[in-house]
């Protein structure tokens, strides 16, 4: 019978008392896997068996670990009373409150201490106090020695101490058969094997007589995982490659901005529902921007107070500077848009950026407290609701999204508005992917805009989830998603 070498050491090493893959290995100096793996080609084979346990032994918790190293409470107190005995409240001063409690219980119960009652604390008064049994029994497991000997009821009491707990482990338990047993009879000579062949052997020739290992190139291994890109960051990669094909140029800006940026410079009044804690993170340190740009913190009081000279009504409050001048994390990108929109003023223009926002919302399969937002503007002379729609067609048919539904609804920036919706493809559910409009008078004003501005957010994940069906955000994004599946995870775009 051919055998390889690994499988020759194992079936010598192996007999008839059951022996784990581990023990198996220690004999023989074999990996844990070598041998589990000979094993079953001996298996195979006729010449062993190997089966599954489960392996069950006591391990000590970070308690107990301390325990063996430190005494129990229960000794500790024990080797620090003197003669006369001492009180609690002397003992209480000495040892952490903890120690002390734990320790009283078991001093009265295994009979180290007697309590007296005097002037109205009570003293404890040291007996005999010889090793026992929960000592024993930590020392062994804590050196690592067989537990066959452990006593029953001195383990109950040790892992209801939470000092202890039962590990278990899968085994796998190898025995020779009697086929096995008979070819060992008859000798098993292990001849050196080489594992591989080098340049040098083929040069000088040494190869030639010498027998090699042979390689099963279907055998199970380790699977080794490299660092890879994550899923979010491959379709942000994606989301700005497609946008830049389109002819738009990214934007940068700060996540941490002043509400003059975030909400003020979008006609948003100040009492209004989203500027509350409820909605945005507030900033504990610093609290204000240092300075506002002075000619458009001018016009947006302007704006908001009564209109300006747009013809509106603006909001018709007082409005306060230093609430502008407010910290807080994004809550949308639309906060950049308004940064570049002071610069790049004047027609044509299109913008991007794919970065990440925060809002308070309460979490679920939908929403986290922070995502990334994909946020788009187009300046033109002329624009209208078809070139918004339109652009939005373009984007998501360029990732196979062609069921958009559109829906009105109102910002406080925007007129129209727009919400856009697509298909979950496991739900069938529409589900929201983004918001967009073109932009008010009262917000272009400040500015000096006079022509069109179409702009948009749109959702990264929401787009991850309608185009491969994942239902919950927090597969995607944050310290719930699974390791296996972001290791597994298909590379969707090549660069
Ligand atoms: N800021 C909006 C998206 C938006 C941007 C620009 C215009 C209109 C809407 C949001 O976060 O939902």
């Amino acid at each position: 019978m051919d055998l390889s070498a690994n499988e020759k050491i194992v079936l010598k090493a192996i007999g008839d008392i059951e022996m784990t893959a581990l023990e198996v290995s220690k004999a023989t100096g074999l990996k844990a896997e070598a041998v589990t793996h000979a094993a079953y080609l001996l298996e195979e084979k006729g010449l062993a068996s190997v089966r599954d346990e489960v392996v069950s032994e006591y391990v000590l918790t970070d308690e107990g670990r301390k325990y063996a190293e430190e005494g129990l409470p229960e000794r500790i107190i024990f080797n620090a009373l003197p003669d006369g005995g001492a009180s609690l409240k002397e003992l209480k001063s000495k040892f952490p409150p903890s120690t002390v409690n734990i320790a009283m219980g078991w001093l009265r119960q295994k009979g180290w201490a007697k309590f007296e009652k005097k002037d109205g604390d009570t003293v404890l008064v040291p007996q005999k106090a010889e090793k026992s049994p929960d000592e024993v029994a930590l020392s062994i497991i804590g050196e690592g020695k067989p537990q066959e000997s452990l006593p029953e009821k001195t383990m109950k009491d040790l892992l209801k101490r939470s000092i202890v707990t039962i590990k278990e482990e899968k085994e796998k338990i190898i025995l020779i058969t009697a086929a096995g047993a008979a070819l060992k009879e008859k000798g098993i000579t292990v001849e050196e094997e080489l594992g591989q062949l080098t340049p040098e052997m083929i040069a000088s020739g040494t190869w030639q007589g010498k027998s090699f290992r042979k390689f099963d190139v279907s055998a199970p291994v380790l699977n080794e995982y490299g660092g890879r890109k994550h899923i979010l960051r491959m379709a942000m990669d994606k989301v700005k490659r497609t946008l830049i094909e389109m002819g738009f140029k990214e934007m940068e800006g700060p996540m941490v901005d002043a509400e003059f940026y975030v909400n003020d410079l979008l006609f948003m009044p100040q009492d209004h529902p989203a500027r509350t804690q409820w909605d945005q993170f507030n900033l504990k340190k610093p609290k204000y921007i240092r300075t506002l740009p002075k000619d458009l913190v001018h016009r947006v009081r302007d704006i908001h107070e009564h209109g300006g000279d747009t013809g509106s009504l603006g909001w018709n409050y007082a409005w306060d500077e230093q609430i502008a001048k407010k910290l807080v994390l994004r809550g949308h990108t639309t906060s950049v848009t308004a940064r570049y929109l002071a610069k790049y003023n004047r027609p044509p223009q299109k913008f991007f950026s794919v970065a990440p926002v925060f809002r308070n919302d309460t979490i679920d399969i939908t929403h986290l407290l922070e995502f990334y937002q994909i946020e788009g503007w187009i300046m033109d002379e002329k624009l209208s609701m078809r070139d918004l729609m339109g652009t939005f067609k373009e984007f998501y048919s360029r990732f196979g999204i062609t069921n958009l539904r559109f829906k009105p609804t109102y910002n406080p920036y925007t007129e129209p508005s727009l919400e856009i919706y697509g298909k979950h493809p496991r739900s069938g559910r529409m589900i929201e992917v983004g918001n967009s409009g073109m932009f008010r008078k009262e917000m272009l004003a400040p500015y000096g805009i006079e022509c069109d501005v179409i702009a948009w957010g749109l959702a990264l994940e929401r787009l991850l989830m309608i185009l491969y069906g994942y239902e919950d955000i927090r597969d995607l994004h944050g310290p719930l998603c699974d390791i296996n599946f972001l290791r597994s995870v298909p590379v969707i775009w090549q660069q």
